[in-house]
C-alpha cells in the first residue's frame, strides 16, 4: 500500500489533484442511543415540522431511499423537494402525506434551475450524480453533471443562503487506484494512494473537495456553510441496477453466473437502506455538531460481510434459483483482460453505430479484482451512526426484491 495519499482524500486523479482536510475536533464518543429513537420520539404535529429539506436525484437508486427515509425519520421536515431530471410516478403516492413533497424536474448542470430549487431550503443532500463506469456517457458529460453540478449546488446555498450540505461522495475516490493496490480494512485516515485515471472516480473526487472546501464558506445572511461528505462502498438492496443485469444474465445462462473473480479479493459493500438512513443522521445532525463533522469525510458501513464481489451478489442471487459456477481456471485473468479490452476497442469501434456498453471492461475488472474493505467507527463517534438495517433484514429485503423482479424484462 502507498504512502502518498490518504483514504482521508488526499489523493489524486492524474492531472487533477484531490485534497480534503483531515478530521479535526474531539470524539463524541458512543454517548448516543438507537439513532432512530429521537426522531422517532418527537411529536408529529404542525408546530414542529418547519424544515425544508431538497434532495438532489431523489429519483435515483439511493436517492429514493434517502426521500422514502426522510419522511419516516424526520418529524421535523415540512417540505421535501425532490430533484431529478427524470421524475418518477411513485412520488405521486407521496403526496398525500402530512409532509409537502414537492416534485421538481431539472438539471444539475443549470445553474438556475439548481439555484430556485435551493432557494429557501434548510439541507440538500446532494445525490444526482452520472454513475458510469461502463462508457455510456462521454468524459465530458460526467464531468458536467457530478463537478458542474456539485459546483452549482454550492454556489446555490451561497447565494439563497442555505447552511447545510450532505455531498454523496463514493468509496471510488479512494480506490482501488490504477495501480490495484489493495485497500484492506482501511478506514478515512488510513495513508493510500488514490491515483485514478477514469472519469468516475476523478469527476467524484473533484467534486468532493470541492464541497469540502467550502465548508465554511459564508453564504447569504452572513452565516456559515456546513458541509460534509459520505463515501458508500458499492451499495445494494431494492432498486440496485446492476444486480438486476446479473439476474437477468444468469437466467439467460440457464441459471448459472460464471465465477471470474478470485473469491479471496474481498470488497465491502454496504445495504442502501443503511446508505440512506446515514445521509438522513447527518442532516439532522450538522447543525449541532457543526465544529465537528464540517468539512469531514464518512465511509458507509455497515454489518454487511466482506466478500468477494461475485459472492456476495450470490447472498441474493442464491435464494433466487442462480449457481456460481468456478471457470477461473478455464478462463485465467489474462484471458479476462483480454476480453475486457476487446469490449473497450468494440465500444470505441462501434460508437458512431451504437452504444456498446458491456459490463466487463478494464477499469470495472481492475475494480472487482481489486479488494477494497472498510472498517471504521468515525460515523458512529461523530454522529452516533449505527446501521437501521442488519445483515439479516438487508439481506432479507434485497432478496424479496430480486425475487419480485423476476421475470421482468431485463
Ligand atoms: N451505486 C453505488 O454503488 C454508489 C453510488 N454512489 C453515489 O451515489 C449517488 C447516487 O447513485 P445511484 O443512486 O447509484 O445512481 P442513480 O443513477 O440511480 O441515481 C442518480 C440520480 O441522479 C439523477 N441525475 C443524473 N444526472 C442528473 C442531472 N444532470 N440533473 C439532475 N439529476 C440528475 C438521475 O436521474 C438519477 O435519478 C451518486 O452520486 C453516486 O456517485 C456512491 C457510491 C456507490
Ligand atoms: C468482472 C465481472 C465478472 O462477473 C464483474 C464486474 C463487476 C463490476 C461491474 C462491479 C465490480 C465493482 C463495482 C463497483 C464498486 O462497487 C464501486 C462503485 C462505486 C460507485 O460509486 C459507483 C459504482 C461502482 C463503481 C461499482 C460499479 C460496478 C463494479 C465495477
Amino acid at each position: 500500500m502507498g504512502q502518498e495519499g490518504g483514504a482521508s482524500g488526499r489523493g489524486r486523479c492524474v492531472g487533477r489533484l484531490a485534497q480534503a482536510p483531515r478530521e479535526e475536533g474531539p470524539s463524541s464518543g458512543g454517548q448516543f442511543g438507537h439513532p432512530g429513537t429521537v426522531a422517532a420520539g418527537m411529536a408529529d404535529s404542525a408546530e414542529t415540522r418547519k424544515l425544508v429539506y431538497l434532495v438532489t436525484g431523489g429519483c435515483g437508486f439511493l436517492g429514493e431511499h434517502v426521500v422514502r427515509m426522510l419522511l419516516q425519520r424526520e418529524p421535523r421536515l415540512y417540505e421535501l423537494r425532490v430533484f431529478d431530471l427524470h421524475l418518477g410516478p411513485w412520488l405521486e403516492e407521496l403526496k398525500t402525506g402530512p409532509v409537502q413533497v414537492t416534485a421538481i424536474q431539472g438539471d444539475v448542470t443549470q445553474a438556475h434551475e439548481v439555484a430556485a430549487a435551493v432557494a429557501g431550503a434548510h439541507v440538500v443532500i446532494h445525490t444526482a450524480g452520472l454513475v458510469d463506469v461502463f462508457g455510456r456517457a462521454s468524459p465530458e458529460t460526467i464531468y458536467e453533471v457530478n463537478v458542474q453540478g456539485t459546483k452549482n449546488v454550492i454556489e446555490a446555498c451561497v447565494q439563497t443562503g442555505t447552511r447545510f450540505l450532505v455531498y454523496t461522495s463514493s468509496m471510488e475516490v479512494v480506490g482501488p487506484n490504477i495501480k490495484g493496490h489493495p485497500f484492506y480494512r482501511g478506514n478515512e485516515d488510513t495513508p493510500y494512494e488514490a491515483i485514478h485515471r477514469h472519469p468516475y472516480p476523478c469527476s467524484k473526487a473533484q467534486a468532493e473537495r470541492l464541497v469540502l472546501e467550502a465548508n465554511g464558506r459564508k453564504v447569504h445572511g452572513g452565516l456559515s456553510l456546513v458541509t460534509c461528505a459520505l463515501r458508500p462502498t458499492g451499495i445494494y438492496g431494492e432498486g440496485h441496477q446492476i444486480m438486476r443485469d446479473f439476474y437477468h444474465q444468469g437466467l439467460r445462462l440457464g441459471g448459472r453466473l460464471f465465477r471470474a473473480i478470485p473469491a479471496s479479493v474481498e470488497h465491502s459493500r454496504v445495504y442502501v437502506g443503511n446508505v440512506a438512513w446515514m445521509h438522513v443522521l447527518v442532516a439532522q445532525e450538522l447543525e449541532q455538531r457543526a465544529a465537528l463533522m464540517g468539512g469531514q469525510v464518512y465511509f458507509c458501513y455497515d454489518e454487511s460481510p466482506y466478500k468477494s464481489y461475485e459472492d456476495f451478489n450470490m447472498e441474493f442471487l442464491g435464494p433466487c434459483g442462480l449457481r456460481l459456477v468456478d471457470t477461473r481456471l478455464l478462463v485465467p485473468y489474462w484471458l479476462l483482460m483480454l476480453l475486457a479490452t476487446l469490449n473497450a476497442l468494440l465500444q470505441w469501434l462501434l460508437r458512431p453505430l451504437l452504444l456498446y456498453a458491456p459490463l466487463l471492461n478494464p477499469y470495472t475488472l481492475a475494480v472487482a479484482n481489486t479488494t477494497f474493505t472498510v472498517s471504521t467507527n468515525k460515523a458512529q463517534r461523530h454522529f452516533g451512526y449505527k446501521p437501521l438495517f442488519s445483515w439479516e433484514d438487508s439481506r432479507t429485503r434485497t432478496i424479496r426484491w430480486v425475487q419480485a423482479v423476476e421475470g421482468s424484462a431485463p
